[in-house]
This record gives C-alpha cells, sequence and structure tokens, in this order.
C-alpha cells in the first residue's frame, strides 16, 4: 500500500509569487517524515502540491516533478482527482461532516468513489478503518450518532477514519494536533506509529517534540524575509536533524531561538 514519493525541483507558485523554491526530497513509504519551520516558509503549501490540492485555488500552480513510485503526479494524463484518492489529507481543524453519522463519515469517500458495494462490505470497511484509527472501541457502540457530537480528538481520528477507509498510499497530515489537548494529542501520536506500518505519512508540525517523538525523518523549511519563497535548508533523519544538523539555522529554529 505504502508507497514513496520522489520530489524533484518543485517550485510553488501563487499566481506571480513563488511561495515554494525548488524542493528536492524523497519520502519514504512506511515512515513518517516530518515538515517543520517557521510561519510562512511554505509547509503547507508544499504538503497542498504532493496531492494536487495546491492547484485548486485559482491562479496555483508547479513546476517541477512529484514522482509517486514509478508514476509522475503532474503528469498530462494524471486525473488530479485519482491522485487525491491515493493521497489522502487529514487538516488541522477535525471536519467530520456536521449531519451525518459516524458511519455515514467513514464511508463517505467511499460513496464518493462511486463504489457499488453490498451493505455488507461496507460495514466492514467502516470497522477496518474505525478500528485502524483506534475509534472501534469508543464508537461501535454509537455508529449512527451524529459525528459532530464527538470530541475533537475522537473527530480528528474519525477523519483519519474517514482518510484511511479509501486504502490511500500516503496520507499528508496538517498539522492535524494543534486543535487538540494533549490526551488527544497522544492519541493521534500512538496512531501514527501504527499507521506508518502500512501508510507513506508527512506531517506538518510546529511542535518540534512531536516531530522528534513521531517522525523518522524531518524536513526543515526557511525563508529567507518576507516576500521570499520557502526552501528546504536541510532534510535528514530525525535523530541527525534534532541531535546533529547541518545547518545552523536548524539548529537554532529547532532550540527555539527563532520561529
Ligand atoms: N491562498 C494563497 N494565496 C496567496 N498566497 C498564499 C496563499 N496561501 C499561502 N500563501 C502564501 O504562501 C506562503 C507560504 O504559506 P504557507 O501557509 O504554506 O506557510 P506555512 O509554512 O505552512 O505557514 P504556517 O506555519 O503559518 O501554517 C506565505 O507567504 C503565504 O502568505
Amino acid at each position: 500500500m505504502a508507497k514513496r514519493i520522489d520530489v524533484k525541483d518543485l517550485d510553488i507558485y501563487y499566481g506571480s509569487f513563488r511561495a515554494v523554491q525548488s524542493v528536492s526530497m524523497t519520502i519514504q513509504p512506511r515512515a513518517v517524515t516530518a515538515l517543520i519551520g517557521p510561519s510562512g516558509c511554505g509547509k503547507s503549501t508544499y504538503l497542498r502540491a504532493l496531492n494536487r490540492m495546491h492547484e485548486l485555488m485559482p491562479g496555483a500552480r508547479v513546476e517541477g516533478k512529484v514522482v509517486m513510485d514509478d508514476e509522475d503526479l503532474y503528469d498530462s494524463d494524471i486525473d488530479p482527482v485519482d491522485v487525491r484518492k491515493q493521497v489522502g489529507m487529514v487538516f488541522q481543524r477535525p471536519n467530520p461532516f456536521p449531519t451525518m453519522s459516524v458511519y455515514e463519515n467513514v464511508a463517505a469517500g467511499l460513496r464518493l468513489n462511486n463504489k457499488r458495494m453490498k451493505k455488507s462490505a461496507v460495514d466492514e470497511v467502516v470497522e477496518r478503518s474505525l478500528r485502524g484509527a483506534n475509534l472501534w472501541e469508543e464508537l461501535g457502540g454509537r455508529l449512527h450518532k451524529p459525528g459532530s457530537g464527538l470530541s475533537g480528538g475522537q473527530q480528528q481520528r474519525l477523519c483519519i477514519a474517514r482518510a484511511i477507509a479509501v486504502e490511500p498510499a500516503v496520507l499528508l497530515m496538517d498539522e492535524p494536533c494543534s486543535a487538540l489537548d494533549p490526551l488527544s494529542t497522544h492519541a493521534i501520536e500512538d496512531l501514527m506509529a501504527e499507521l506508518k506500518k502500512d501508510y507513506t505519512i508527512v506531517i506538518v508540525t510546529h511542535n518540534m517534540q512531536q516531530a522528534a517523538r513521531v517522525s523518522n525523518y524531518t524536513g526543515f523549511f526557511n525563508i529567507a524575509g518576507t516576500g521570499q519563497p520557502g526552501e528546504l535548508v536541510e532534510f535528514d533523519e530525525t535523530q541527525t536533524i534534532f541531535s546533529t544538523p547541518t545547518h545552523a539555522a536548524t539548529e537554532d529554529y529547532i532550540s527555539g531561538r527563532f520561529g
């Protein structure tokens, strides 16, 4: 299931503004890759370019390559909707469909994919996904209650269940814990450790301890100044980034001297 992503010389634009410049990085399968860096350096923009969500904004475009296993995701004959099925995304604020039940939330992706499935098969996917998101014990008995009635942490795990229900190869997470309390954050971090056995995970986080705890690889992005593009300064195994980074800016950032 998990796939590797090779990014080569990626420039990302909003109209004429180049927000991210010249990023090259290999994102390994069955591992968590953390993206860190000060506000505005382009982490979220970069994340959205990995599943072609960036281009949904008017005037937004990319130059360069994003290759998943052997498939160039920006090739002219690739359907971006297919890309987004393979590369799922979880956002900062949990966003379950508020009027839908827990069950319908998890099944929503299957329905969007127009898959004709028997009820028993959908039941199976819903249970497997909720188990995968560590929610089955808590919510297995409340499948038909609205998704909006859950705690923030449960809602975020519900969104993760919804994302994995369609069996993506890659999961992108944009600050998935920033709206959560420490206990729910812990639950999501545990979940990431489980999910990386099957998925490629990329997470944007402002929390250095979290990056150090959950990730195998870390990319440090930085920006030279307002109006300048963000750049990938350093990318390496997380242990190296946090113990012996090559660049002074990386060390300054992770030790809290700026950002
Ligand atoms: N929709 C948009 N239109 C134009 N410019 C944008 C848009 N979204 C982001 N930008 C700009 O692109 C740059 C990178 O923003 P981005 O949100 O990717 O940074 P970030 O590192 O994720 O920041 P943060 O940590 O604060 O979330 C910033 O200069 C930002 O103002």
